[in-house]
């Protein structure tokens, strides 16, 4: 039932990544934080990558932007424009003293765009993202989901060949990250660019993917990768499938060893048999595919730069 990934857009980028390793920090603090990693995005490919906290994965994606040098190894992006990525950040990254449309506008500006032409781009992407009205707001008056909301217009207001997306639902509550994950697949599904996205949730990752990369813990490398068997255009409906509840358990049971290893706590030489006895019963929250819908269950969050925050890796 695997799908190949959709039919690329006139303009989508690859990505190929070989022998990617980065260290920060000198001496004794030095710090092994990525790789070696391989990795080959297709055209118009929706790559997800879930990992443990720490792993590496946002800095992968900074490398794949250009905006940190590989340690070794190499990062190939084929493009047929100059600028090809746009990146989506969690913190939002829009500039609160600018109005709604001029941050939809930024990446436009610099590009020099006509200011007409760009008003009229950025307008557009408000309207689909449902934002049509808040042109003229300052971001301080918007809620966090619309100020998401912004930052993705922003990005593919440029018509970016390529999407960085890192844990960008991952400051909203539940409810309206579902609602969000749901309006970004019709997007991507209209236009098919090649996305590469970094998510905490194994949900997000099976409901937007056509692949689900596994990273291990800190220094990240890929340890497994699955293809989502729901056919395209696919809607948020493929979380009520057995398919999906099936995946996002085994996919759990491959990372909870890396999670509880980057949070430093050994598993227990029982663990794998007590969890197997609290599924049984329900009472291994973890497990319980339903765990990221529902905002009290929602695991651990530290703060993060910028005063946002991030979270555990999540069924
Ligand atoms: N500029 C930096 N200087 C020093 N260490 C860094 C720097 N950037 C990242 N690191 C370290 O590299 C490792 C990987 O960080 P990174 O943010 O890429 O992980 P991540 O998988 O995205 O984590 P999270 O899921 O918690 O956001 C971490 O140990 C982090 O502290």
């Amino acid at each position: 039932m695997g799908q190949e990934p959709p039919e690329p857009a006139a303009q989508a980028g690859r990505i190929r990544a070989a022998g990617v390793e980065r260290r920060f920090g000198r001496g004794a603090s030095r710090v092994h934080a990525l790789g070696p990693l391989e990795l080959e995005v297709a055209a118009g490919e929706f790559c997800c990558i879930v990992g443990p906290s720490g792993c590496g994965k946002s800095t992968f994606l900074r490398i794949v932007a250009g905006l940190v040098k590989p340690t070794a190894g190499r990062v190939e992006v084929t493009a047929a424009t100059a600028n090809p990525a746009a990146m989506v950040f969690q913190n939002y990254g829009i500039s609160p003293w600018k109005t709604v449309l001029a941050n939809v506008r930024f990446g436009l500006d610099l590009r020099r765009v006509p200011r007409k032409e760009a008003n009229a781009r950025a307008r557009d992407w408000l309207g689909r993202l449902g934002l049509a009205d808040f042109a003229d707001r300052y971001p301080a008056a918007l809620s966090g989901g619309m100020q998401q909301r912004v930052s993705i217009a922003r990005a593919l207001a440029v018509e970016p060949e390529i999407l960085l997306m890192d844990e960008p639902f991952a400051a909203l509550d539940a409810q309206l990250r579902t609602i969000l994950q749901d309006e970004l697949l019709e997007i991507c599904q209209a236009d098919k660019r090649t996305v590469l996205f970094v998510t905490h949730s194994l949900e997000e990752a099976l409901v937007l993917g056509d692949r689900v990369l596994v990273m291990s813990a800190r220094p990240g490398r890929l340890i497994a990768e699955r293809v989502p068997p729901f056919a395209r255009p696919r809607t948020g409906e493929v979380r009520r499938s057995p398919e999906f509840a099936a995946m996002q358990a085994e996919l759990w049971e491959l990372l909870r060893g890396e999670v509880e290893q980057a949070s430093g706590r050994e598993r227990e030489p029982d663990r794998k048999r007590q969890s197997k006895q609290d599924r049984e019963t329900g009472a291994d929250r973890q497990t319980d595919p339903d765990h990221e819908t529902d905002p009290d269950r929602r695991t651990d969050r530290e703060p993060k730069q910028g005063g946002t925050r991030k979270e555990e890796v999540a069924p």
